[in-house]
């Protein structure tokens, strides 16, 4: 069986005001974090979705491309995965990530991947607290068909899809934080400071208990 990876990465970033998959975090841009957690469980290929205008700002050589050009950019997210699984000839499962999740990492892909075994299902996705979130999630080769009639009858809504396909929907705990998608800059300035405070918090922790253990020789 053969999983693709497809990320989603060419959106308008309206709401953040710059292009948001090239925001940095631990050094990577926020799109190879969606990368490198697919590249960990060697899914092949990997393709990155974008259009014209932000396909001069990837800097990775180690993935593929499918440019939207012209009137398929930024035509939203049902239309970039229907590009993706379209023309990706010889997958029998895509894993869709967006660009905008810093904190997905390669553990979540690989539980994920697991639940594929033997699946009948079309579609693998995630809920966390009542919210279901399918730009982190599996999609069968078999749900294209839904996925090209919604396209061609220009209707672009994911719920909508979701609706007419069979979905397992995976429950996440709450703390999870794989989850977390970056809309406004604002949110990621909270979250920058929240993930510093909890490594200050590591830290100092550390240190008391290395100064515990000093005492204690
Ligand atoms: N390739 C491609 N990806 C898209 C498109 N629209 C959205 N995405 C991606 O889908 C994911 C979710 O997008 P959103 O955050 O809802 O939308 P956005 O356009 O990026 O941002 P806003 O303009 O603030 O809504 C992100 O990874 C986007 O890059 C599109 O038209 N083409």
């Amino acid at each position: 069986m053969k999983i693709a990876g497809v990320i989603l990465a060419g959106g308008k970033s309206s709401r953040y005001g710059k292009p948001k998959m090239f925001e940095t975090y631990k050094g990577k841009c926020f799109y190879e974090h969606s990368v490198d957690a697919l590249k960990a469980h060697s899914l092949s290929p990997i393709v990155i979705v974008t259009n014209d205008d932000l396909f001069p700002s990837f800097k990775r050589n180690d993935v593929e491309f499918i440019i939207e050009h012209d009137t398929n950019a930024y035509q939203g997210p049902l239309f970039a995965m229907y590009q993706a699984l379209s023309s990706i000839a010889d997958a029998d499962w895509f894993f869709v990530l967006s660009c905008d999740i810093p904190f997905v990492h390669s553990a979540f892909v690989e539980y994920m991947i697991r639940l594929t075994k033997d699946s009948e299902y079309d579609a693998i996705v995630p809920v966390q607290a009542d919210q279901i979130h399918p730009l982190l999630a599996l999609y069968h080769r078999r749900s294209l068909v839904t996925m090209k009639q919604l396209v061609d009858r220009n209707e672009r809504k994911i719920r909508l899809f979701l609706d007419q396909i069979r979905v397992q929907t995976i429950p996440f705990s709450n703390e999870d934080s794989v989850f977390i998608n970056i809309n406004h800059r604002e949110d990621w300035l909270t979250y920058k400071q929240a993930s510093q405070q909890t490594k200050e918090a590591h830290n100092e922790q550390s240190l008391t208990q290395r100064t515990e253990i000093f005492y204690k020789k």
